[in-house]
């Protein structure tokens, strides 16, 4: 089970200066097990701050964050990381250059514990390894022993996309995490991505600018606009819509 509840969240950065703004207004939002969700709005409409407010990398002046029912608002990120995975549109985050391909996958199946000697046991987990690369694009199963600096941006973002789900999260978050790809690249890792939620169906929050990938995947669809959710539709509501019509969302 992977509930997400977010209650009464606000988010005011830079109180009290006359930098002040309010990003995130009253939001309610619950997600059910398995919801796949493509986040829509405008740039600054808030749609990362709300990621931010999920994953504990910022904290919400006033609201709750629970998931399965614990109340996750006062908890660390690094705690949250137990639970919540999440992948970037800079596929230089989420990965360490200077350690392997099958370092970085050794380091992810250990999300959420303590870090020891564990790379002692990388060998162990190579068979493991080159079986969850093989089906992935970009020929990461011939990278293994690739530093990640080294890698291209797409092999990068499909090993960030594969750290985040190896151990399966309660809660999967996308921030664009295709939108630095080159056309092919960023439908195969779309296509992944779609796979795996279903397969492993995962909770998962998907933000991107694309009209069309926003209705092709997930099975909800929310559009956030000034900070307020002002569209979130799912089953039959989410079928009849047309791309024009979301558009009408994004007028001013
Ligand atoms: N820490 C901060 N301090 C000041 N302003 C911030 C801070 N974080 C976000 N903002 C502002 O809040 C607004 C919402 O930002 P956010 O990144 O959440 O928008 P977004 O919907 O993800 O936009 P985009 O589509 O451009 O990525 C923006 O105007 C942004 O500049």
């Amino acid at each position: 089970m992977s509930k997400l509840e977010l209650k009464n969240i606000n988010t005011t950065v830079n109180v009290g200066t006359n930098e002040e703004k309010r990003i995130l207004k009253d939001i309610n939002l619950t997600l059910d097990d398995g919801d796949f969700v493509t986040l829509l709005g405008t740039n600054g409409a808030g749609k990362s701050t709300l990621l931010n407010i999920i994953n504990g990398s910022l904290k919400p002046t006033s609201g709750e964050v629970l998931l399965d029912d614990e109340n996750l608002t006062n908890e660390s990120e690094v705690k949250r990381a137990k639970y919540i995975a999440q992948v970037f549109q800079d596929p230089k985050m989420g990965t360490a250059p200077r350690m392997t391909v099958a370092e970085n996958l050794l380091l992810a199946t250990k999300r959420g514990q303590r870090r020891g000697l564990r790379l002692r046991k990388l060998d162990k987990h190579m068979p493991e390894f080159s079986r969850e690369t093989s089906q992935l694009p970009n020929g990461l199963n011939e990278r293994l022993n690739t530093f990640v600096g080294n890698l291209s941006g797409g092999q990068r973002q499909t090993l960030s996309f594969l750290m985040a789900t190896i151990k399966r999260p309660k809660l999967l978050l996308l921030d664009e995490h295709t939108a630095a790809l080159d056309p092919n690249t960023s439908r195969s890792l779309l296509e992944l991505t779609d796979d795996v939620v279903k397969k492993q169906k995962l909770t998962c929050i998907m933000i991107t600018h694309q009209l069309a990938d926003a209705l092709k995947y997930g099975n909800r669809t929310i559009i956030l606009n000034s900070g307020q959710i002002i569209l979130d539709v799912k089953g039959k509501e989410r079928d009849k819509l047309s791309e024009d019509d979301i558009l009408q969302y994004f007028a001013d």
